[in-house]
């Protein structure tokens, strides 16, 4: 759960109260009204220039940044592949949150979860974009954060794509009682999932609906 408290970033954001507390919520609004901008400060990649965030009641400014990142994870718009193979890539992400590293059978069943029918020891190279968005999917569920932050992963990738991506991780978020925060530019998708709809434009909330 988020609690926003009177938060300023440059001129990008600036919001007075906004909090984020259902299992999933959708973050919409116009291309530039600060979406990505709020997604990032969730788990720190922006810090506010005035303001806090509080994170299941903790100022996330006064956290362990790895220990934050741990619980609150984020894939991007962009898949990041790293040079190595479909493992490392895999075991990557445990690796940065200071994790020990899964056994082989944990990723295999991390590749079955996103359908990706790849050996562990392949290489990465020559994946399509669908592909490695899967792999990053299976690389952050593997990391079994309590949070996860998904900006929207439409602008690199086909209608299905998206949609598996959607469906997989609020599949397993809403399984495994974790909490997702989401940013889409599909009314389609937030309806689909409208626990939580906050509106943004020109870096304020115009609303923010709870079911
Ligand atoms: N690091 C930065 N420095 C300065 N301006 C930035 C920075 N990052 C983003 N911006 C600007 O802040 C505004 C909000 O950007 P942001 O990416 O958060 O919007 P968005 O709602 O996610 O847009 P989109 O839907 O197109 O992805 C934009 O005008 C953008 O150009």
């Amino acid at each position: 759960m988020f609690i926003v408290e009177n938060l300023r970033y440059k001129r990008i954001l600036e919001i007075v109260s906004l909090t984020i507390s259902r299992p999933i919520s959708c973050i919409m609004g116009p291309s530039g009204s600060g979406k990505t901008t709020l997604l990032r400060m969730l788990n720190r990649l922006n810090a506010p220039d005035e303001g806090r965030i509080l994170y299941n009641g903790q100022d996330i400014a006064l956290m362990d940044t790895i220990k934050l990142r741990r619980n609150v994870v984020m894939l991007g718009q962009m898949p990041v592949i790293y040079s190595g193979t479909v493992a490392d890539n895999l075991q990557i992400g445990l690796q940065f949150s200071q994790r020990p590293p899964a056994s082989d059978e944990d990723l295999r069943k991390s590749l079955a979860w996103v359908e990706l029918d790849k050996e562990l020891a392949d290489s990465c190279h020559n994946f399509s974009g669908g592909e490695k968005q899967r792999l990053c999917l299976a690389r952050i569920m593997l990391m079994d954060a309590d949070t996860y932050l998904l900006d929207e992963p439409s602008a690199a990738l086909d209608k299905n794509t998206e949609r598996f991506i959607i469906e997989h991780l609020t599949e397993f978020v809403l399984r495994k009682n974790k909490q997702m925060v989401m940013v889409t530019h599909s009314e389609q998708i937030a309806q689909s999932f409208p626990q939580t709809i906050i509106r943004m434009e020109g870096g304020r909330v115009t609303e923010a609906y709870h079911e």
